[in-house]
């Protein structure tokens, strides 16, 4: 407790040196950020292949390629998010100052996830630097060489007090959590999530929580399976399927369901060869912990294809269940591994009211040709997050918040959406002492006729296109006015003019 009361001390008496506000210092840190991934991604490709037996490619674009995107951006963008927003006013404020003030919240903590463990720290972290704050960093200790790597590394480029790394398990993840932050951005399991957020209750610390769940994808009879299927096989099998946004199980009607199933097994064949336990692009399962977890879903069920597992190396071969009774094991928990069960339909109703049995999915995917049916299942669910005719994709573009809904989350980050995550929008009204007179309807005595006033200034919905047209007829006006009161000057002078010549004479030869 000791340890890490002097370790968020430390960062709190940092912040308040006021180091971390100015943009410039900011930029500056997330500047060595990006030559900290530039000049060590050797050594971060490693942690990775130690922890998730992640191949360079995969490693590079699943994580560190979200990092470098992320970094690029808000350093680009960070001036124009800072920047103090001006906000619309009314009739009572027109001669005011009225803007949204982004001020840093102060020491934040980031506890990050084992399966994604350097873009699931550094993207937060990001977030949380650019938007002015003291970070305390808690990688998970499941995937410990990452971990230890970035315990190692961010002291040697960042400001080390206002971001500190702190290791270690349960315990030490224990600990922290009783200390007071200031914001707490948690990926992780929904359990630990109400640990964290029970934690934090007690100092009133609003808390970001990127969670989990069982992500339904839905495949209409009306769609090009063979596509579908690969992209499905694509985020499914990925990472050995321990992907938060993975599609975790497959509803479709039943004529379809062999279809499937043969599009997936040749698309496995195609990204994985015949052995694909000797593919570099296919990972493991974290530990024997998760290992253990996923095989005892196979239990009792209709293996379609996969199966095969090695405990030794974490090993379990991509696996689809058919026939999945919905009531089954695997359907009660997030499956996170490369298990994949199809549940059959008889319609896309009867898939809406699945999804909206169960708890709200961090996300849901639809594949159809018809643009209007996805539409249809996304009005009439709930999820963190949509892609439709694809899955994972919504995860990569930085302008959609990222989070969860319900028991798969609250609150959400990526891009400006961390920004604002990490900051106070300070409201600002800045008036002067003038024009005292106008105050006189909101001070004492009251009286209806303040009242009607006050309803007339800020209860009256102005009706915009009869505001123009007042406005215009009173242009109108002013301008008939005015053209008058010229033309009868241009008249006088015409006749002054004339008077002018007939006393002098016309000129000659005209
Ligand atoms: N929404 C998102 O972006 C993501 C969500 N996830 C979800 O995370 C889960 C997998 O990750 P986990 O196994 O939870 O990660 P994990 O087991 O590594 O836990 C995450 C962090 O919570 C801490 N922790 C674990 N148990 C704790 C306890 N009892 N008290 C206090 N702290 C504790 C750990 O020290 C670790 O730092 C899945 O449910 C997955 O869906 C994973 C990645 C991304
Ligand atoms: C492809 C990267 C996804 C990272 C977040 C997750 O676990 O879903």
């Amino acid at each position: 407790m000791e340890r890490m009361q002097q370790i968020v001390g430390r960062a709190r008496a940092a912040f308040r040196t006021g180091r971390s506000r100015p943009l410039e210092f900011r930029i500056q840190q997330l500047k060595a950020l990006e030559r900290m991934v530039q000049e060590k991604e050797k050594e971060i490709l490693a942690a990775l292949k130690a922890d998730l037996n992640k191949c360079g490619p995969n490693a590079y674009s699943h994580e560190i390629l979200g990092v470098l995107g992320e970094l690029a951006l808000t350093m680009e963008k960070l001036p124009s998010w800072a920047a103090p927003q001006p906000v619309k006013k009314n009739l009572l404020t027109m001669r005011d100052e009225a803007y949204i003030n982004y001020e840093p919240l102060g020491v934040v903590l980031v506890i990050g996830a084992w399966n994604y463990p350097f873009v699931l720290v550094m993207q937060p972290l990001i977030g949380a630097i650019a938007a002015g704050n003291a970070v305390v960093v808690k990688p998970s200790e499941v995937s410990e060489n990452t971990a230890q790597l970035l315990a190692e590394l961010l002291p040697q480029y960042l400001d080390k007090e206002l971001y500190p790394v702190v290791t270690g398990g349960v315990p030490e993840t224990t600990d922290l959590l009783t200390q007071r932050f200031d914001h707490i951005l948690y990926t992780g399991n929904t359990a630990v999530g109400k640990i964290v957020m029970a934690a934090a209750a007690k100092h009133l610390t609003p808390v970001t929580l990127e969670l989990g769940g069982k992500s339904p994808c839905y495949i209409d009879k009306d769609c090009d399976l063979t596509v579908a299927c690969r992209r499905i096989t694509w985020g499914k099998y990925m990472n050995c399927g321990q992907t938060c946004i993975a599609p975790d199980y497959i509803l479709c009607h039943p004529s379809i369901q062999d279809k499937v199933v043969e599009n997936i097994k040749a698309t496995l064949k195609e990204f994985y060869g015949d052995d694909v336990k000797s593919s570099p692009d296919y990972e493991r399962i974290i530990n024997q912990r998760h290992f253990k977890r996923v095989k005892s879903l196979l239990e009792g069920q209709k293996i379609a294809h996969g199966g095969e597992s090695d405990e030794a190396s974490c090993f379990i071969a991509p696996t689809i269940l058919t026939d999945v009774s919905p009531e089954s094991k695997v359907m009660e928990e997030e499956i996170f591994g490369p298990v994949l069960p199809i549940v059959t339909v008889k319609s896309v109703e009867e898939a809406i009211e699945f999804i909206n049995c169960r708890e709200k999915p961090l996300a849901l995917y639809v594949f159809s040709n018809n643009k209007e049916l996805i539409k249809r299942v996304i009005s009439q669910t709930s999820s963190g997050g949509v892609t439709g005719n694809d899955v994972i994709m919504h995860f990569f573009l930085s302008t959609l918040p990222f989070g969860g809904v319900g028991h798969s989350g609250m609150g959400a980050y990526h891009g400006k959406h961390s920004f604002e995550t990490f900051s106070h929008r300070r409201s600002c009204l800045i008036k002067d002492l003038k024009m005292e007179s106008t105050n006189k309807m909101r001070y004492p005595p009251g009286s209806q006729k303040k009242v009607d006033w006050a309803k007339f200034f800020l209860l009256k919905r102005f009706n915009k296109a009869r505001i123009g047209l007042f406005v215009l007829a009173l242009l109108g006006v002013m301008a008939a006015v005015m053209i008058k009161s010229h033309q009868s000057v241009l008249k006088r002078k015409a006749l002054m003019v004339v008077l002018a010549v007939q006393r002098l004479g016309w000129p000659s030869g005209w």
